[in-house]
């Protein structure tokens, strides 16, 4: 018997944040895993993205519909414009979204396929209420790797020109998910245990929450699956 001591319901980490368990059933996490493995192929396919300091990021990412990754740094000063903002170089964010996998094999990126939009609005839905869903559609998905060691730092998802809610799908290993605020990387935060198949949203006043992955636990994947590992799929609206 696997009785839960505390039975997984939906739960609200913050105002506009819902974390909803076992969302997704076994048949669409097994479709979406396929089609993972087919985004995941070159050209403009999985890669390892470096952050603007140079360090190698451990989750390895492919983009659908745009590529999300650093720009070049500043000609003029050579440091990112963050770090600058009296920088007269051309670059106004250290990243940025574009058509082409810039930091990878530079192929055009692959389309945003029409079923992920239907389903972040599903999401959205049912996390949030009706009242919560874009106008405009669903447009970027990053598709994030994580091997047993991989992690992701806490951050805000800040280069999109929408406010609306950012959707977020598990697959394969368990994490822990790291839902913080939206003035500081540290405290106050809340860990959650996002398995395979679970759905977060965050949108409204917490669509600008720093958050992160500290941590993945191996082997925890449902074995029926065939994944080893966790993918996490990321979708979001890019207002352009
Ligand atoms: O892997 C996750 O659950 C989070 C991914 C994420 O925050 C991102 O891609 O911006
Ligand atoms: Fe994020």
């Amino acid at each position: 018997m696997d009785a839960e001591l505390f039975p997984r319901g939906r739960r609200e980490i913050a105002p506009g944040a819902v974390h909803l368990p076992d969302w997704l059933d076994a048949g669409l996490q097994r479709t979406l895993l396929d089609a993972c493995r087919a985004w995941a192929r070159p050209p403009a396919g999985l890669r390892t993205v470096r952050t603007p300091g140079g360090h190698a990021m451990t989750a390895r990412q492919v983009c659908l519909g745009l590529h999300w990754g650093p720009v070049p740094r500043c000609p003029a000063c050579r440091r990112p414009v963050r770090d600058n903002p009296d920088c007269p170089g051309p670059h106004q964010y250290p990243y940025a979204y574009s058509r082409t996998a810039v930091d990878g094999d530079g192929a055009p990126v692959k389309p945003f396929p029409p079923r992920l939009g239907a389903l972040a609005r599903r999401a959205v839905t049912d996390a949030l209420g009706p009242q919560a869903l874009p106008t405009a559609p669903y447009d970027i998905a990053l598709v994030n790797f994580y091997g047993p060691d991989a992690r992701m730092g806490m951050h805000r998802d800040a280069d999109e020109r929408s406010d609306a809610p950012v959707v977020s799908l598990s697959l394969g290993d368990t994490c822990v998910f790291r839902f913080g605020n939206t003035a500081t990387r540290g405290r106050p935060y809340t860990d959650v245990e996002l398995r395979g198949g679970d759905l977060f949203v965050f949108g409204g006043p917490a669509r600008l929450a720093h958050h992160g992955v500290p941590r993945v636990h191996p082997g925890t994947a449902p074995p029926e699956l065939g994944l080893d590992g966790r993918l996490n799929i990321t979708l979001r609206v890019s207002g352009r």
